[in-house]
């Protein structure tokens, strides 16, 4: 874990962001990135002015990054332009510690719900660092007990049930559909779950916008509140076997090591929201750290991308529109017929995610290829959520 300490001073400076957006976390480290003489001294050169970090070294010693995304890089093109090449329509401020009426000014205001989030989420990860500084959460990710093999739960219970294995979700509310249990109890929930045959759980840790019981416009104008992982903690100390998913909006590393020092064995990196380098770069520490990545995406451009990226081992296809909420569960079929024989040929595992409320809705998306699905709504609405999940599947799932 120590070689994870520090990192080249470019990177400690990720956050908060310097004060112009093209100086952003994702520049800082395309910095670092190979592809290329000039990128490989210029990495190793960072590296010999800060410390050492084996993941920036391994960075800089293959190609995992091409000559686009070098070039942008060097031709200055800021988080947003890169972003928006690759087909992201979420922009980042990079600016936490500015008044959001100035960032509006400049920007307009948010231009969907997810953009909101990722905004309030800047804030929000830059008082994480300032009140637990990244040191400090590395070094408690590296005491933290093993990571479990997320992705083996979900093979087993596929294999063993012959239908798809259920990551079950713990959340009380969503933007979309506003308080989901009024008696909330992550714990008894999660115990449920795993008692009922859950391969996995997926634990919502964004305090403001799933777990806070307000409409939607209120919402919008409301003044940030601290992220929250308590739930994710409780239910990791109170006994439950099951792999966690810390489903939280990741945008810096930091989150991700705190995930994994309050007990996560997986994280998810959603496509809509991170470059590519992002998502490689994240990709690197979940494996230093033993943690499955569930890369989600909604639409062909995320699948053609993510499908692009090496090491990737799940892919999550999200039937809901994280922008407009629509659901829509063809959505998997329509991507999965696109792309299945190379997500097959990659050995990826595929969870489909959103909008799954029956045996038909279960049935449908494993037709088209899914082996694990996402479930959320359908089952924690239910009086007693444990036995909602014979009520979805048509049948109890075996342990
Ligand atoms: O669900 C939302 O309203 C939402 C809004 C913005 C970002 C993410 C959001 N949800 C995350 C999810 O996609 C679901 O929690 C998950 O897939 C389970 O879905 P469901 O079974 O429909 O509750």
């Amino acid at each position: 874990m120590e070689s994870l300490l520090a990192s080249p001073s470019v990177y400690r400076a990720s956050f908060p962001c310097a004060s112009s957006a093209s100086r952003s976390p994702s520049r800082a480290r395309l910095a670092v990135t190979p592809a290329g003489a000039g990128a490989r001294a210029r990495a190793r050169s960072l590296l010999r002015c800060g410390a050492k970090d084996s993941i920036l070294e391994e960075l800089a010693q293959d190609d995992m990054v091409n000559a686009v995304e070098l070039a942008q890089w060097e031709n200055g093109k800021s988080i947003n332009d890169i972003a928006a090449s690759q087909g992201i329509r979420i922009r980042r401020h990079c600016r936490p510690n500015v008044p959001l009426k100035e960032i509006e000014e400049e920007l307009g205001a948010p231009r969907n719900i997810l953009e909101k989030i990722i905004w309030d989420k800047e804030v929000e990860v830059a008082e994480g660092h300032a009140k637990k500084p990244l040191k400090e959460v590395i070094e408690a990710a590296g005491q933290a007990p093993p990571a479990r093999d997320f992705y083996g739960a979900l093979a087993s219970a596929f294999k063993r049930n012959g239908m798809p294995a259920l990551i079950a979700e713990v959340k009380k509310a969503s933007p979309s559909r506003g308080v989901l249990r009024e008696n909330f109890n992550p714990v008894e929930i999660a115990q449920a779950y795993e008692k009922n045959g859950a391969a996995c759980l997926s634990i919502l840790t964004d305090e403001k916008y799933f777990q806070v019981a307000l409409e939607l416009d209120v919402l919008m104008d409301l003044e940030l509140e601290h992220g929250s992982f308590e739930n994710l903690a409780k239910v990791r100390k109170s006994g439950v076997k099951c792999p966690l998913l810390c489903k939280e909006f990741v945008i810096d590393k930091w989150q991700i090591y705190y995930a994994r020092s309050q007990g996560a064995d997986a994280i998810l990196l959603i496509a809509a929201v991170l470059p590519d380098l992002d998502i490689k770069y994240f990709l690197r520490i979940c494996k230093e750290l033993g943690m499955t990545a569930l890369i989600e995406v909604h639409d062909e451009r995320e699948m053609e991308r993510v499908l692009n990226i090496s090491g990737v081992q799940l892919i999550g296809i999200n039937n809901r529109s994280l922008e407009t909420f629509v659901v829509d569960t063809s959505n998997t079929k329509m991507l999965l017929d696109m792309h299945g024989d190379t997500i097959r040929e990659k050995g990826i595992l595929v969870v489909g995610e959103s909008g799954l409320f029956n045996p038909d809705d279960v049935a449908y998306v494993q037709n088209v290829g899914v082996s694990a699905v996402l479930v959320g709504e359908s089952l924690v609405k239910q009086d007693d959520p444990g036995r909602a999940i014979a009520g979805l599947f048509g049948k109890e799932l075996l342990h």
